[in-house]
């Protein structure tokens, strides 16, 4: 059993034990280490339940541990099983990342720990900058790993050894005579990271014999110009954004590389997740000299209008005919999957542009049929849809959602609200609705 995790603190820190060559020699050293400095190692073991050798894997570990434990070294040994599968469309690796990382994460967390030590060592990190160069990644892949970095619960993870070369790691098993796993996935050719490692390193390092230190130099420099990408777009970006979008005017007035670096990092910001590069790219060529436009992005359409870009889900789904009778009196989320959304509706005071609850308890929702008139303001004239979402600059997407009626009597619309004939009297509590689309998806 993990210790309870409520107390974290700087005696106990984890690594990551995989069972195989670089993890065996980390933890190992690490554990001797903390025995010197009085600190207690947590050695966390994920079974991803991928291999037919697993538990096989997990019990050479378990007895590894017990092992050294015997022997006087302050371990203890945890694992975790991943169960599920991968998503539509995930990679069985990716899946198995996330699983482990969240594990990991999970166990150290629980186990007290602020640390977390992963094996990865200097010619991992040449072949992932090699890698990422093969997929034409910019700054953002050529960084490769970072030596540490703080994630969730402030637990940080460290790569101690990326400096190190692979020959010092094989060097410290053999002269402790360390035994450990040879993962059999590791000469499957389908695995990029496997072709790179079998067939192209050593011819690789035989023509380059510094390739390893170069290129994993080359990740450091890169990890630099990261860095600076994103203290620029930390300046460039707050001048640009609003609750309308992204000044799309202002991006373009920086140099290329500054705008499509602003580009990027808004677009990671909006979307949670790094964009395509294809879409950055088809962006700043199609938005010069463009008024209005969309553009797919995952489920949902990056939008230009009124020179801001902003994002939205795609178009509602238009209802198919009335709905109804609904109760929309009560504050809250009231869905209506038919129409890809629902309503929320809040309290909003006394009088002014809200709609009086007696009002609301019995309505009809129905899609824009042309020729309905709303009237915005109470001395004022009821007027087209049309002409009142042009007056109030509502843009297209905002007009999205059905109306509401209470008998033949317009009471809201989508992106102009209450209609002032229905507004609750002066004394009166009255609520506001706001339409919301169903959420747009990841990319
Ligand atoms: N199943 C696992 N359980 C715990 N930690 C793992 C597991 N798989 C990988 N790790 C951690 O992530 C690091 C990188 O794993 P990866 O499989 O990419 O590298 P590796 O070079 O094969 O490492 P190792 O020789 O330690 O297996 C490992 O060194 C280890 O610290």
């Amino acid at each position: 059993m993990l210790p309870d995790a409520s107390a974290p603190h700087a005696g106990v820190f984890a690594v990551a034990y995989s069972g195989g060559r670089d993890s065996t020699a980390l933890l190992h050293l690490s554990a001797r280490q903390a025995q010197a400095l009085g600190l207690r190692v947590l050695a966390l073991h994920v079974h991803h339940g991928l291999s037919a050798n697993a538990d096989a894997w997990l019990a050479h570990c378990e007895s590894q541990c017990q092992t050294w434990a015997a022997q006087g070294l302050p371990l203890s040994f945890h694992f975790r099983r991943l169960d599920g599968a991968p998503a539509a469309g995930q990679s069985i690796e990716a899946w198995a990342r996330e699983g482990r990382y969240r594990a990991l994460s999970e166990m150290a967390v629980q186990g007290g720990a602020l640390l977390l030590l992963l094996a990865q060592h200097r010619r991992d990190q040449a072949e992932t900058w090699l890698l990422q160069a093969l997929r034409g990644a910019g700054a953002a892949g050529l960084a490769a790993m970072p030596a540490h970095q703080t994630r969730e619960q402030g637990l940080v993870w460290a790569r101690p050894w990326l400096d190190q070369p692979r020959e010092a790691v094989e060097a410290y098993l053999a002269e402790q005579g360390l035994s450990f796993i040879d993962d059999d996935s590791n000469t499957d050719a389908r695995y990029a990271r496997n072709r790179l490692r079998l067939q192209v390193w050593p011819q690789l390092s035989a023509a380059f014999p510094g390739a390893e230190a170069a290129l994993s130099q080359s990740a450091q420099w890169a990890q630099q110009a990261l860095e600076l990408q994103r203290e620029l777009a930390a300046q460039d970006l707050p001048p640009l954004c609003s609750d309308q979008g992204l000044d799309v005017a202002v991006l373009l007035g920086l140099s290329p590389a500054r705008a499509s670096n602003a580009l990027r990092a808004w677009l990671q910001q909006t979307l949670g997740q790094a964009a395509p590069a294809s879409l950055v790219q088809r962006l700043l060529s199609e938005l010069p000299g463009r008024r209005v436009g969309t553009w797919p992005c995952g489920a949902g359409e990056l939008r230009l209008y009124r020179g801001r870009l902003s994002l939205g889900a795609a178009a509602a789904h238009d209802l198919p005919a009335e709905y109804g009778p609904l109760d929309l009196s009560r504050p809250g989320f009231h869905a209506l999957p038919q129409a890809g959304g629902g309503w929320w509706v809040e309290p909003a005071g006394e009088g002014g542009a809200a709609l009086p609850a007696s009002l609301l308890q019995s309505v009809h929702a129905r899609p824009r049929q042309g020729g309905e008139q709303f009237q915005s303001q109470p001395r004022g004239l009821p007027r087209s849809l049309k002409k009142c979402f042009q007056a109030a600059a509502v843009p297209a997407w905002q007009r999205g959602g059905p109306l509401l009626f209470a008998g033949d009597r317009l009471l809201w619309v989508p992106g102009l609200g209450a209609d002032a004939r229905a507004w609750a009297e002066a004394g009166t509590p009255g609520l506001k609705l706001r339409w919301q689309a169903d959420s747009v998806p990841a990319l």
